[in-house]
């Protein structure tokens, strides 16, 4: 079901006083909020460094209460206020980028939509682990360690399906598919993280991972996927997947008008990593090949995010090895596109 939101209360055109004291209590809000995030960014790096000393644990509150999320109260679920608040103060903040953007790159797109800053106070509020500029995870000793399974897979579609528009959705398969063609381990190591492993010798040319049944949620709207995430945080039992969605989203230009869709992966491919040091690249062992799907191909979309991504083994694979791919060039590339979205640019 498909739920709409609706940010302007219809009695304000009937009242134009109240609109006026909204404002006011608008403008109020929004200056306390950026203060707030003044003071927030100065104070980050030194009140980091004293909550680490002080506790190791005290970082992640979230992964923390995420163990307890069985029995918890739900004393941790933002409240209806929280969601407002953010989203009140995160359209201000982003309206102003986003004009920018839209100005330079001559975007006049209607998927545009105010999530940036709102992804930005959600990742606080949640409390979500750090990642660096360099993209590397906090060292916190519970940051990004769980390992996804058959049932964050089952809760991040449950999340998918209940929130974007049905005729906007891609995500299909109804039950976890494993799109892995060869067995494959996950495993957590700093400072990656999380990372799939080889569990036995893969021969070079090898097709190892296909996403033909479409198990990629493709977003077409910032819209839609804020409120995939806000779907997530209102479930205790799911909150901690809101972090883990943000670190695994990625934006891409799908067709020829270079519309820009947010693309999210449920199931393990979604925790290969890369190199980042040129010396390294001879890590990288798969690579992605895009396969002759002909459009009558019931699996076949061509605004499917990775539709038509299949990753061969470009080498001889060891059992034991990590799976490794280059994300690529053209982080800047990338940049704007989240920006287009109206998206902070998570890393670097
Ligand atoms: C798509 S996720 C990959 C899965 C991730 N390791 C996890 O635990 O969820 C991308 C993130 O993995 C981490 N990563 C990937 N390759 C890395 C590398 N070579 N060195 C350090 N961190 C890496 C970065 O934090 C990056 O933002």
């Amino acid at each position: 079901m498909h739920k709409k939101s609706c940010p302007i209360n219809p009695s304000a055109r009937r009242s134009p006083w109240i609109v006026v004291l909204a404002m006011a209590f608008f403008h109020l809000y929004f200056n306390s909020f950026l203060l707030r995030e003044a003071a927030d960014s100065e104070n980050h790096d030194s009140a980091e460094a004293t909550i680490n000393a002080a506790d190791p644990n005290t970082k992640t509150p979230l992964l923390r209460n995420m163990k307890k999320t069985t029995t918890s109260t739900n004393s941790n679920a933002p409240s209806q206020n929280d969601l407002t608040n953010i989203n009140a103060a995160s359209t201000s903040l982003v309206e102003e980028k986003q004009s920018k953007v839209r100005a330079q790159y001559g975007i006049n797109s209607t998927h545009m939509a105010m999530d940036g800053a709102w992804v930005v106070g959600v990742s606080k509020m949640l409390g979500c682990p750090d990642v660096d500029n360099n993209g590397i995870i906090s060292d916190d000793p519970n940051a990004y360690n769980y390992i996804p399974n058959n049932e964050t897979w089952n809760a991040l579609y449950r999340a998918y399906h209940a929130t974007v528009d049905p005729n906007n959705e891609f995500l299909t398969a109804t039950e976890y598919q494993n799109s892995w063609k060869v067995p494959i381990e996950v495993k957590f190591q700093r400072p990656e993280g999380r990372g799939v492993y080889a569990k036995e010798f893969i021969p070079k040319g090898t097709l190892v991972w296909s996403s033909t049944s479409r198990n990629t949620a493709t977003f077409l709207t910032s819209h839609d996927h804020r409120e995939f995430i806000e779907y997530l945080i209102k479930d205790p039992k799911t909150r901690h997947l809101a972090c883990d969605v943000q670190m695994w989203i990625d934006v891409m230009s799908l067709d020829e008008e270079g519309t820009n869709y947010i693309c999210e992966t449920f199931d393990e491919a979604v925790l290969l990593n890369t190199v980042w040091d040129d010396n390294d690249s001879h890590l990288i062992n798969i690579e992605p090949q895009l396969m002759n799907v002909s459009d009558d191909d019931p699996d076949y979309d061509e605004n499917d995010c990775y539709g038509n991504d299949h990753y061969f083994t470009v080498r001889d694979i060891q059992a034991g090895e990590q799976f490794r791919i280059d994300y690529g060039m053209g982080w800047d590339d990338d940049k704007e596109r989240w920006e287009a979205l109206g998206l902070n640019f998570p890393r670097g």
